[in-house]
């Protein structure tokens, strides 16, 4: 078995591959059986091998995929949708155990292949064709019992290589087949078998933090879904932007996971030679078509029927790519040499044995296809509870801000700064009119300025780990809603009502408020609520919201017309009528509200000549300054909180999962 090549460079090719020759001699034959073995496969769920608490060495699934059509719609703006290009036009194949790589020029439709057989792409593109693991119709839950490593390695940069696995074992192990001790050795394992041991109590790394080197990042990520042991591997580029040396180690890795027995499927754009001889079967796309699909071996030998000459010494992935991109042409005098049409390659790959082979081996296997298990839906299995996951995001999440507690310094900072500072500027408010009224509802209005602006930065929480949120919730770790809870009380707490509560203290007292404990407590209750009310807006446009200049927008409008429609620039009594409903969606006029109500009622103040009470002014200003008047007020910063806060999680299960 060799690359049949006309050249020496074929036969220094040769003496390479004979290295591997046995193994892969053995695997190909172990395929041949494989293919009708595998249409009695049924189990596509993790199997618990080497590692786990059983001993099972299954071979991993086989996947077919026949006649897809898959279309995207190209955007040509924002409300202007373009044509429908058709972006895999008519494939089909059979990926069995072992290594299945799909290549091809940047463009060619590889890594869209990759997600429509991975059940990752929008099944609304996909026009016709189905694929199938063995023999059953995939489903939506082929996204969470397969095992997909994304191009860009997505990892908690602020947590160690074992701590990222671990993440990964908790929340993906079911904890009635492994316990914690079962866990931990099987983090290690994956460690040691990864090679990772020295970098394993590493930080990943952040833009403010080094971390592991690219290739250390790679094997983690591809760790982080081994941790299940998958017996179907799927991998986006697992080479790309990695040195020779640690791409050829990746690869290896996953060789010597295929001769376990497991189906690893990936894209790959130019490997060295050295990668590929490794593997087993080979898919060449070139303009979303298939131009060759067979063993990798035969790759070379194939073009060269077709009238194609590899160059002495030429790598056969570089000889491919040549072919594609039209920068060698076919000798004439071959009997099956290509003409010149575009798709000419596709066309001759349809006329070959091998095609006809692979038609021949799709049919007995649709026939193999049992009609009930067509379409099923199954609703997505998760391995943990809900409160086991809450649990493990939570600690997660805390690590992650412990970790990294820029922001909530800066936050408690903030308002410390600016509590002294409207303190200075309102210090010990006298009650002589008419500082005592213009002072007081100036500070007031200014309280609820830093407020509502002050949790601007709550527009970043499910911005910033979109990526990882997506990928981790479509990979089955968690539910949307553990990740929504867990990040709403890990930024509640140490951002928003601590640093609340620390401002509330010093401005109220240096100000000099009315001298009450009860009082204090409703004004440090009041701005946590108009706090959390603006938080809750945030949250609503973070998690519509990918990027942070459209958030920034979003977020900005609103509150500026809540502070105009806030009762203090303008007399909303005054107002158009049919502008007016806007002060009841203020936070700042429900907020302004009630702090007026707690500080003026049952207060006096006086000039020389004039005598006021605080109830005489707000009942000027229009003010219920009555019990459920003040309570109507924190009822609706409760409300506006709630609802943006329930618009947020549904706006987190909208998002797209789909690539
Ligand atoms: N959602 C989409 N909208 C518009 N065009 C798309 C979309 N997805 C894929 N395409 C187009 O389909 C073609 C194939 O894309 P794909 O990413 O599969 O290629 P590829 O072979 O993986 O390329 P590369 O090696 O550069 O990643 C490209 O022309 C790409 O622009």
């Amino acid at each position: 078995m060799s690359f049949r090549s006309a050249s020496d460079g074929g036969n220094r090719c040769r003496q390479e591959v004979q290295g591997t020759e046995a193994e892969t001699a053995g695997h190909m034959n172990r395929d041949a059986g494989c293919l009708a073995d595998s249409i009695m496969l049924t189990k596509l769920t993790p199997e618990v091998s080497e590692e786990g608490p059983q001993t099972a060495h299954s071979p991993g699934p086989t996947l077919t995929f026949q006649k897809l059509h898959y279309c995207v719609r190209e955007s040509r703006g924002p409300f202007q949708k373009g044509p429908e290009k058709e972006i895999l036009k008519d494939v089909s194949g059979i990926m069995k155990p072992g290594m299945n790589a799909i290549m091809g020029p940047t463009g060619s439709g590889k890594t869209s292949l990759l997600d429509v057989i991975a059940g990752r792409k929008d099944p609304h593109g996909l026009r016709s064709g189905q694929v199938l693991v063995d023999s059953k119709v995939v489903t939506s839950d082929l996204r969470l019992s397969s095992a997909y490593v994304v191009q860009d390695d997505i990892l908690m940069g602020t947590l160690t290589v074992r701590e990222n696995l671990a993440f990964s074992g908790n929340l993906r192990l079911p904890p009635g087949l492994y316990s914690s001790l079962d866990k931990e050795v099987k983090v290690s394992r994956i460690i040691e078998e990864l090679g990772l041991q020295d970098c394993a109590e590493t930080k990943i790394g952040t833009e403010f933090l080094r971390g592991v080197s690219g290739g250390e990042r790679k094997r983690c990520s591809i760790g982080m879904e081994l941790i299940t042991s998958p017996s179907l591997l799927f991998l986006d580029e697992p080479t790309t932007g990695l040195d020779a040396n640690t791409a050829n180690s990746i690869i290896a890795l996953l060789q010597r996971l295929s001769r376990k027995g497991k189906t690893i499927i990936f894209s790959i754009h130019q490997p060295r030679f050295s990668i590929f001889r490794l593997f087993d079967h080979l898919t060449l796309m070139n303009k979303g078509e298939i131009i060759y699909a067979g063993l990798a071996e035969q790759a070379v030998s194939y073009f060269e029927d077709l009238g194609y000459k590899c160059e002495l010494f030429n790598n056969p992935a570089d000889f491919f790519l040549d072919i594609t991109n039209g920068d060698i042409t076919p000798t004439q005098d071959s009997p099956d040499a290509v003409l010149g049409a575009e798709d000419a390659l596709a066309q001759k790959y349809r006329e070959s044995r091998f095609f006809r082979e692979l038609m021949e081996q799709l049919e007995t296997m649709v026939l193999a296809v049992d009609p009930g298990m067509r379409a099923v839906r199954d609703k997505p299995n998760y391995a943990t509870s809900f409160l086991f996951q809450l649990w493990v995001v939570c600690g997660r999440t805390v690590k992650n801000i412990l970790r990294n507690p820029q922001t909530s310094y800066a936050q408690l900072i903030l308002n410390v700064i600016f509590a002294i500072l409207v303190g200075l500027i309102y210090y010990q408010i006298p009650h002589s009119l008419p500082e005592a009224l213009q002072n007081r509802i100036g500070a007031f209005f200014f309280l609820i300025i830093n407020m509502v602006f002050g949790n601007l930065s709550a527009v970043e929480l499910f911005i910033n780990e979109r990526a990882l949120f997506i990928h981790e919730n479509s990979s089955g770790y968690y539910r949307t809603s553990v990740y929504f809870l867990s990040k709403v009380f890990a930024d509640l707490v140490p951002n928003r009502i601590i640093p609340v509560f620390l401002f509330s203290s010093i401005a109220y007292y240096m100000m000099g408020l009315k001298p009450d404990v009860e009082a204090f407590l409703l004004f440090a209750l009041t701005m946590s609520l108009a706090s959390l009310a603006s938080v809750g807006l945030a949250f609503l446009v973070s998690a519509s919201v990918s990027s942070f200049a459209m958030a920034n927008i979003l977020i900005a409008l609103p509150f500026v017309f809540m502070m105009v429609f806030g009762g203090f620039l303008v007399n909303l009594n005054s107002m158009l009528s049919w502008m007016s409903w806007m002060q009841w969606t203020s936070i700042f006029r429900y907020g302004l509200q009630a702090v007026t109500i707690n500080e003026l009622k049952g207060q006096v103040f006086s000039s020389n000549f004039t005598i006021i009470t605080g109830e005489m002014y707000m009942k000027q200003q229009g003010i219920d300054y009555s019990m459920w008047g003040f309570w109507q007020n924190e009822v609706a910063l409760l409300g506006i909180m709630s609802v943006c806060m329930t618009l947020a999680y549904v706006q987190l299960l909208r998002i797209n999962r789909w690539k």
